[in-house]
């Protein structure tokens, strides 16, 4: 992935919190400034206060100098207090939309990306970080940004009012800070790589630490009792991770804290400086007072900064990750569109890929396929069955070969358009019945009794009847739910397939996997009723349906060696007649 270095990741995160919300960014950086003009009347009226009081002291000055310089004083504090309440209400507004429109961003983004990004490790990383800590360092990014705009403006004033001391003894204490800052910069290179080194512990703990609470693994994880084998998995990971973890807190807080140390320094040797001054009579007793709160501030301001500054550099990287998936291409799928005079697909040469695969999963595959066949797709696994689908469900172009459609004339129909399908694995939406239905097609808006049809036709009417809520019952748990059996969930994903009218091919993966025998026959006879004269493609181990088809297709090893009809691959003996002859045998024996 592409590295930025962290000031870029600095700007970008402000841009996105500018764009989120405008009126609160400006906002936000006002209060900066106003801060600024606060600190400055503070400073002022303390060393207004403390000369009027002294010459008052010495008959020189009246009681309501004095005055003036409290109620100065004062409202220098009432600036800073209503500052306080000021930058909490626009800090949370900024942050509220900030969260929204990186939840939305990631989320558009992520379901958008080409499917080949979910099939390799970088990828995997990315997202895994992002969903650590992405947004909770953006935050600190507009923070760090605010701090830089008082330090900036602050800076300028603040110099103005050291200029009164000796301009040697200034440069020379904010060279010292600059020096300090610099020195550091190294040891949190170091703590920042130490950073990096942490998170494989982090994701694989976070692996181990999934398996538990999830339902589809906690069954197998109580029934093998692998509490014992993932709590070691875990610990060692912890120990591992435990001594990365203590060996960058031991550098920070050293670093952080000689840090600190040495930059009191100056101050206390600016302060006997100015007191210095004073004693030979260049300034009056009040600017004392004045040095002392300015030095204090710019303390703060520079070590405020530099931590802020380390905690950037050392975790920059999870603002580039969300940076750098927000650039990952994404695939528009068309809307369903009606391709009246679509005839066939032809595939030629077809080769492919996987992302980080040493060799090729699909080895130039030939195949004409004419509207309205049913073909059965059979090999062993791993032989090319999925991956050659998932071409053919549009999800990557970044195959060897070319895919021609038939009868699609000068417009070029992107295949997704003409496909619905059912994968193997298949979506469980919770939702209810009705919407899990209506995501088949998208954007039509379905009558109730085009509904029941449906779930008629996969005969599940008699079930949803009986449900208190009837289409509209919530399935799954998130919400006070039905849960349904696996078998019914798959009616249910064959229900969202019929759906949609105006697919052209069906591509069918293991679509009765999870069905008992008797209903998986009367899936296929519905499928085989339903389809008409769509192409259909059906992906199975299960060899019996294979029979029905038109044409049986063979793949191995990334290939099409076999085709034909059940009697035709029978006479032939080959991969397909083993298969069925080992399956039939099962049975039969
Ligand atoms: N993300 C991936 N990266 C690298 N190789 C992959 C990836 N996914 C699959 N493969 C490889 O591609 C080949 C074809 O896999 P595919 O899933 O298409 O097989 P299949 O015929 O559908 O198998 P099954 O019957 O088990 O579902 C296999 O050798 C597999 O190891």
């Amino acid at each position: 992935m592409h590295k930025m270095p962290a000031l870029k990741a600095l700007i970008e995160a402000n841009q996105f919190a500018y764009k989120s919300h405008k009126g609160a960014y400006i906002g936000r950086v006002l209060t900066e400034i106003i801060g600024v003009f606060g600190a400055l009347l503070s400073m002022k009226s303390v060393e207004y206060t403390t000369n009027s009081a002294y010459r008052l002291f010495e008959g020189q000055a009246h009681i309501n100098e004095v005055i003036v310089g409290v109620s100065l004083f004062a409202l220098g504090s009432l600036i800073f207090y209503l500052l306080g309440i000021a930058k909490d209400l626009l800090d949370n507004k900024l942050m509220l939309h900030m969260s929204y429109d990186f939840e939305y961003a990631l989320g558009r983004k992520l379901g958008k990306v080409n499917w080949e990004y979910y099939e390799n490790h970088e990828t995997a990383v990315e997202i895994y970080k992002v969903r650590e800590k992405s947004l909770e360092q953006m935050k600190n990014f507009v923070g760090l940004m605010m701090q830089g705009v008082y330090f900036v403006l602050g800076g300028v004033i603040f110099l103005t009012l050291l200029a009164q001391i000796n301009l040697v003894a200034v440069v020379a204490y904010l060279v010292l800070l600059l020096f300090m800052n610099k020195a550091f910069e190294k040891v949190y290179k170091q703590v920042k790589d130490a950073w990096d080194e942490l998170q494989p512990y982090k994701q694989k703990q976070n692996y181990f630490f999934s398996l538990s609470g999830d339902k589809v693994t906690h069954q197998e994880y109580q029934f093998n009792r692998l509490f014992g084998f993932v709590a070691n998995r875990w610990e060692q990971l912890y120990h591992a991770e435990y001594k990365v973890q203590m060996k960058i807190f031991g550098k920070y807080e050293i670093t952080f804290q000689t840090a600190r140390f040495l930059i009191n320094l100056p101050y206390i040797a600016m302060l006997i400086f100015v007191g210095y001054e004073i004693a030979v009579g260049k300034h009056e007793i009040g600017f004392l007072m004045l040095c002392n709160q300015l030095f204090n501030y710019v303390l703060d301001l520079v070590t405020g900064i530099q931590y802020s500054v380390n905690d950037a550099r050392t975790q920059y990287g999870f603002v580039e990750s969300f940076f750098n998936l927000l650039k990952l291409e994404e695939v528009e799928k068309s809307s369903n569109v009606s391709s009246q005079d679509f005839k066939g697909i032809h595939f030629d040469q077809l080769a492919y890929a996987y992302p980080q695969a040493q060799n090729k999963s699909l080895k130039g595959v030939e195949l004409n396929i004419k509207l309205g066949e049913k073909i059965a797709i059979v090999g062993h696994n791993g032989s090319g069955k999925t991956t050659f689908t998932n071409i053919l469900l549009d999800l990557t172009d970044r195959f060897e070969g070319t895919i021609n459609i038939e009868g699609s004339g000068e417009e070029k129909i992107p295949l997704s358009s003409l496909s619905s399908c059912i994968l193997q694995d298949f979506a469980q939406y919770q939702l209810t019945i009705r919407e899990n239905i209506e995501l088949g097609y998208i954007g039509k808006k379905f009558t109730d009794v085009e509904i029941w049809k449906c779930l008629e036709q996969v005969g599940l009417k008699e079930m949803v009847t009986k449900l208190p809520q009837g289409i509209d019952t919530m399935l799954g748990q998130l919400q006070e739910g039905v849960d349904l059996s696996k078998g019914q969930w798959q009616r249910i994903a064959i229900a969202r397939l019929l759906a949609n009218p105006e697919a052209k091919i069906w591509v069918l993966d293991e679509p009765t996997a999870y069905l008992d025998p008797i209903s998986e026959i009367e899936i296929y006879d519905l499928i085989y009723k339903l389809a008409g004269e769509r192409i259909v493609l059906f992906i199975s181990h299960r060899l019996g349906f294979a029979k029905r088809t038109d044409r049986i297709i063979v793949f191995h090893d990334g290939k099409i060696v076999e085709q034909g009809s059940h009697a035709q691959l029978i006479e032939q003996e080959g991969i397909y007649a083993e298969m069925y002859k080992t399956q039939e045998a099962w049975y039969v024996a």
